[in-house]
């Protein structure tokens, strides 16, 4: 068994953890030494599976000493081989510009040595841990990783410092931020908890340690943080003063401020003394005294010094949670509480989260507030109910973020290849760093999440282990003949670069439209690989389900239209939940059926409307390129709606479309799965029936019915606003019917081992419905057959329907009245009048089945309608 080491030096403490190699490593053993600046210093080692040790060591007193100690405890009580140790990470605090983890060098120790200027209390320490572990593990190979990396995102205007600028650049004078490491551990932690990708995240993060500081992150990024050049600025902490008035510095002592008026005794200014009282002689320790903020807590009732460090840390927290809310324009997911106080002082949090309460944060529970200490998940919620705005606790890994680096670096190229590397002359330690470099800036993909772009350089992605997984990915960009990317999977360890040179256990994932897919075990993770990308944009999901990515089989469905409106419908997504009645409780639904509730997390849909002529079909058909094109027209009502028996579906009035015109529609579920496409044509402009649809009592009516318009503001007519003169007579046939059907022992014998009483009631409804609401037709682009159209008035079928205005009615599908004709009891005496003799004066006739009877009709036998929308007849939907 190999290990990998890692080493977080802060201000007051040295925290190590060890690890195994595997993906996600497993924590071994965890040891750490604090009150280093307030002696004597606490030691303690734990392994994973026994009891914690505890000393107080008087002959430690700094970060080299404490490493040493535990050097000896790692051998003689842990009784691990050193040798096993196959690399150390080490938190370095400054890394100026270094934005990826370095391996350590003589060029890299002397980059970190030289910044110890700008972090006093941090990088010395860390060198002094590298030191300790080049001469102590000098087969182990050291890596640096740097807390400013995370904030490069900040933009200039916001980290420039408004001094001369050429001076700024050539010493560096700007803001870097620090506690980095902290920051992306949270990131992962709170992503992972409110299953949100990190790049959909804003946050307000807190790290409150002997250094505190505040992170303002927008869609996964730094926007801002309170530390600056230095790790002084910002927050006041154990021993720093935080920001101050720089003029302060002159003013501090009497010798300073008569100094700065008289130019002749400037020789006496100390400002590395400023500096070291600025960072080693500030903070709560010159206030209260001490530098354990739990004392501070404990002690400021009845310590008016005590009380004032209080008072002036969350003072300055709420400045940059005001600050950071307005930068965020108020869309926050989350304030997040961490670090040694953060995560233990829950007056801290409670206090923070009352005054916060005003920006809409989540109230703070009491209990939950108490009981963090008692939860040992990474992350816990203390809000008092789920809200946009939650107040979360999360224990920041700092190690853990080091690590999980390097083990992924090690499944990749393999332990062997690793110890054999060790083993290496320096010339090719650096082919190591090269591989640790390029391994640092491949992207790492997430369980559950879409990683958008182009091809990253290296063209990799690395999988995280799991036992299944499945891998999707979408063409964003092109036609369906253009040359798309190839993309190569691999869940081998031993392939680190996936491509169409082959390898073990690589498979090409098959593009189709645009699309492709494959599902496999990932024990030890894995990685795809991008060729012949180029400019193209494309997306990466993977899931532990179903692909993120895929063309649903089932299309949306077309209401019907009119001139400039389209009722349309995205296939459904959540089957009813009707029960047909047994007996006893034998009772069916009533005639004026009120609406069925809704799901309450409906699937999201949106839906893609666009004219024929723009031949979305011949682009790539993925959401992510669908998306990119213009849908054409206005949604003037959006609802969930039941209309038949396969469950709920979105349901879009689309207006200000172009009359008789051919669209093509496409509807994408939850930003990234296919429906479509489908076609429809819009009426000509002299066709005047308005829509119709949302009916209760007739869920499944949703066309154009010869109604005047709708009265203002009203663009269609839902169960609402249609007259009582056509809803009255229809719920009474209705519940007449009903009640004639519950008079028959449906449920006690049984009536049909096809059909229940309940099929006779839909069916009865249905074709009740179909006659009582006419369809219209429109006269041009209907089928030629005359036969079909029964030209209005006088022949209305429903006399509540106006006479006198100009449609014509499309006959009702003979089939929507054989259909009740199957499904009733007999004793009912429901008949439909026979093809073969006079239904065709009444009904359209051999459409939908050709019939037994020889009946041909002139659309497409076994359809009522075309692929274009065209209706032969109008089965009722
Ligand atoms: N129960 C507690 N309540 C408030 N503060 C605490 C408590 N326990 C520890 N602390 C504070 O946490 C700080 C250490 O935080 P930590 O993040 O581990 O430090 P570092 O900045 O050295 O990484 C100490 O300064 C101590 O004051
Ligand atoms: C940057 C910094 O202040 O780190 P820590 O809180 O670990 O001392
Ligand atoms: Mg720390």
């Amino acid at each position: 068994m190999v290990y990998v080491l890692s080493a977080n030096a802060g201000s007051s403490s040295l925290k190590i953890s060890l690890y195994d190699t595997t993906q996600p490593p497993h924590l071994i053993l965890t040891s750490s030494l604090s009150n280093i600046t307030a002696p004597p210093a606490k030691f303690t080692f734990q392994r994973v599976d026994s009891a914690v040790q505890n000393e107080e060591l008087s002959n430690v007193h700094d970060h080299a000493s404490a490493f040493a100690h535990f050097l000896e405890c790692l051998t003689k009580e842990a009784k691990i081989d050193s040798e096993t140790v196959v690399a150390v990470c080490h938190r370095v605090v400054h890394g100026g510009d270094y934005t990826d983890p370095v391996l350590i060098n003589d060029e890299a120790f002397h980059h970190i040595e030289k910044l110890s200027d700008l972090a006093p209390l941090h990088n010395g320490a860390a060198l002094a841990v590298i030191k300790t572990c080049l001469t102590q593990l000098p087969h182990a190979k050291s890596i640096a990783f740097f807390d400013t990396a995370f904030h490069r995102s900040i933009p200039a205007y916001i980290s420039s410092y408004a001094i001369d600028q050429k001076i700024a650049k050539q010493r560096g004078l700007k803001k870097y931020g620090f506690h980095g490491l902290s920051y992306s551990s949270i990131l992962r932690a709170v992503s992972h908890f409110l299953q949100k990708p990190p790049t959909s995240l804003n946050m307000i993060v807190l790290h409150l340690g002997s250094g505190a500081s505040v992170c303002c992150i927008r869609q996964g990024h730094s926007l801002d943080t309170s530390m600056g050049l230095t790790p002084l600025d910002g927050l006041p902490g154990a021993t720093r003063s935080g920001a101050i008035d720089p003029s302060l510095i002159f003013h501090y002592t009497n010798k300073a401020g008569r100094i700065s008026h008289n130019k002749d005794n400037a020789v006496h200014l100390h400002v590395t003394q400023a500096e070291q009282i600025l960072n080693s002689q500030s903070g709560w320790k010159a206030i209260a005294g001490t530098t354990d903020f739990g004392d501070i807590i404990r002690r400021r009732t009845k310590d008016s010094a005590a009380q004032l460090a209080f008072d002036l840390l969350t003072d300055r927290i709420l400045n940059f949670v005001g600050s950071y809310h307005l930068k965020l324009g108020g869309q926050v997911d989350a304030l997040v509480f961490s670090g040694g106080i953060g995560e233990r002082s829950q007056e801290l949090r409670a206090f923070i989260g009352q005054k916060v309460e005003c920006l809409g944060f989540t109230r703070v529970d009491q209990a939950k507030n108490e009981n963090v200490d008692e939860k040992t998940e990474v992350v816990v919620d203390i809000s008092a109910s789920p809200g946009p705005k939650a107040v979360l606790v999360c224990r920041t890994d700092e190690q853990l973020e080091m690590a999980q680096h390097v083990t992924n670096l090690i499944s990749m190229l393999g332990d062997k290849r690793l110890l054999s590397f060790m083993r290496l002359p320096t010339a090719l330690v650096l082919l190591l760093n090269a591989a640790l470099t390029s391994a640092q800036a491949r992207t790492a993909l997430a369980v559950g999440f879409v990683q958008p772009g182009h091809t990253p350089n290296p063209p990799f992605f690395t999988i995280p282990s799991a036992t299944r997984l499945a891998i999707s990915v979408a063409v964003c960009s092109g036609t369906t003949n253009s040359a798309s990317p190839r993309f190569f999977v691999t869940n081998s360890s031993s392939t680190a670069s996936p491509g169409s040179g082959g390898g073990e256990n690589v498979f090409e994932i098959v593009l189709d439209h645009g699309h492709g897919s494959w599902t496999g075990v990932f024990p030890e993770g894995g990685v795809v690989g991008v060729e012949d990308a180029g400019d193209t944009r494309f997306e990466i999901g993977v899931s532990n389900g179903v692909p993120i990515h895929e063309v649903i089989s089932t299309p949306p469905l077309f209401g019907d239209s009119t001139a400039s409106q389209a009722l349309l419908f995205s296939p459904p997504f959540s089957a009813p939940n009707q029960q047909d009645p047994t007996y006893p409780k034998y009772i069916l639904p009533p005639g004026n059926l009120s609406a069925a509730i809704p799901p309450s997390n409906p699937i999201n849909f949106t839906v893609i409307v666009s004219p024929t002529s723009n031949s979305l079909t011949s682009m790539q058909q993925t959401a992510c390129m669908l998306k990119t094109q213009n849908s054409t027209g206005v949604v003037a009502k959006e609802g969930l709606w039941m209309r038949d028996s396969s469950g709920w579906r979105m349901e879009w009035l689309f207006t200000g479309l172009t009359a008789k015109t051919n669209y093509t529609v496409y509807a994408i579920e939850s930003g990234y799965k296919v429906a479509g496409p489908i076609f429809f044509t819009t009426k000509s402009p002299s066709f005047s029936c308005p829509l119709v649809s949302q009916v209760p009592y007739c869920p499944s009516v949703g066309y154009a019915t010869p109604l005047p318009p709708p009265p203002n503001p009203l663009v269609s007519y839902d169960g609402s606003s249609l007259p009582e003169s056509i809803s009255g007579p229809l719920i009474s046939s209705l519940t007449n019917f009903t009640t004639s059907l519950t008079t028959f022992a449906c449920g006690r014998d049984l009536y049909s081992p096809l059909v229940s009483c309940a099929d006779c009631q839909r069916a009865y409804r249905t074709w009740l419905c179909t006659i009582s609401f006419p369809r219209c037709a429109d006269q041009d682009t209907s089928p030629s057959s005359a036969a079909l159209l029964l030209s209005q008035p006088p022949n209305a079928r429903n006399s509540a329907f106006p006479a006198g205005s100009n449609y014509t009615q499309l006959l009702p599908c003979l089939e929507t009245c054989t259909a009740t004709d199957r499904a009733c009891p007999n004793f009912l005496g429901f008949r439909c009048p026979s093809p073969r003799f006079n239904a065709a004066e009444s009904y359209g006739v051999g459409y939908v089945d050709s019939g037994a009877d020889g009946v041909h009709g002139h659309g497409t036998p076994g359809m009522w309608s075309d692929n274009f929308g065209n209706v032969w007849c109008n089965s009722g939907q």
